[in-house]
């Protein structure tokens, strides 16, 4: 597997690999200055047409870059799922998708591609999580919750059954949602209130 992004993610990300015996063979990055990281050696920028012997995760955080990159490369895209995660067998999971430790995805969820589902987050039964959106540590989406593609959920935020979040969102840590939630809108509390457009 390569990654494509020096970051604190990467980090978790490789942990996750070398947990499961998977080798991690290099790392690319658009900083020239960046040699290695976690031992790993770091291979510079990964250019647009540029082939690759094994898939790719974008390792980046930032669900607007991870998107932009996942539009850009021709290449053939990976997905981590932490040995830790519980995920139903039921829960279809999109390309490029990483499925930090401990988290929870239960029965008939969809992931979309390049999302991402941090350490610990719970995502119950028949929820939909969009393209590139990120659910951040210990958040909670209730059954039948909906997350637009981009979406990113805050650390322990609660999204109650059934609401529809839209694109491109940014819901605050702590966050409470009990309403639907327009695209691009950022809402932050409990309950949640939309503060501002992004
Ligand atoms: C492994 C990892 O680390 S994964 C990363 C996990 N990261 C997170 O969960 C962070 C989630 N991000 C947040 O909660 C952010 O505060 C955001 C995205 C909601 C808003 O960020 P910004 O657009 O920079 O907003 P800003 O900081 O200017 O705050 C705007 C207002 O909202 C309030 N506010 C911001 N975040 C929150 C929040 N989580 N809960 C309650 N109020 C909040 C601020 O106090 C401020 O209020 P004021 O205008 O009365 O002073």
């Amino acid at each position: 597997m390569y990654l494509y992004g020096a970051s604190g993610h990467a980090k978790v990300i490789i942990d996750m690999l070398q947990s499961a015996g998977i080798t991690v063979s290099g790392l690319f990055d658009d900083n020239p200055d960046l040699q290695e990281l976690c031992g790993i050696k770091v291979l510079g920028k990964l250019e647009e047409g540029q082939e690759l012997d094994e898939p790719l995760i974008i390792s980046i955080g930032n669900n607007r870059i991870r998107a932009r990159l996942a539009q850009q490369l021709q290449v053939a895209f990976g997905q981590v799922l932490a040995s830790t995660a519980i995920v139903s067998p039921s829960a279809v999971i999109g390309e490029g998708t990483v499925v930090m430790q401990g988290a929870i995805l239960q029965a008939g969820v969809q992931v979309g591609r390049h999302a991402i589902i941090n350490t610990g987050a719970k995502v119950d039964h028949e929820c939909g999580v969009g393209d590139f959106a990120h659910v951040s540590p210990g958040a909670v989406l209730c059954g039948n919750v909906s997350v637009g593609e981009g979406t990113w959920i805050g650390a322990g935020a609660v999204v109650i059954p059934g609401v529809q979040i839209g694109k491109w969102c940014q819901i605050g840590a702590g966050a409470v949602v009990i309403r639907d939630v327009p695209d691009k809108a950022v809402a932050v509390g409990n309950p949640s209130k939309v503060i501002k457009y992004c």
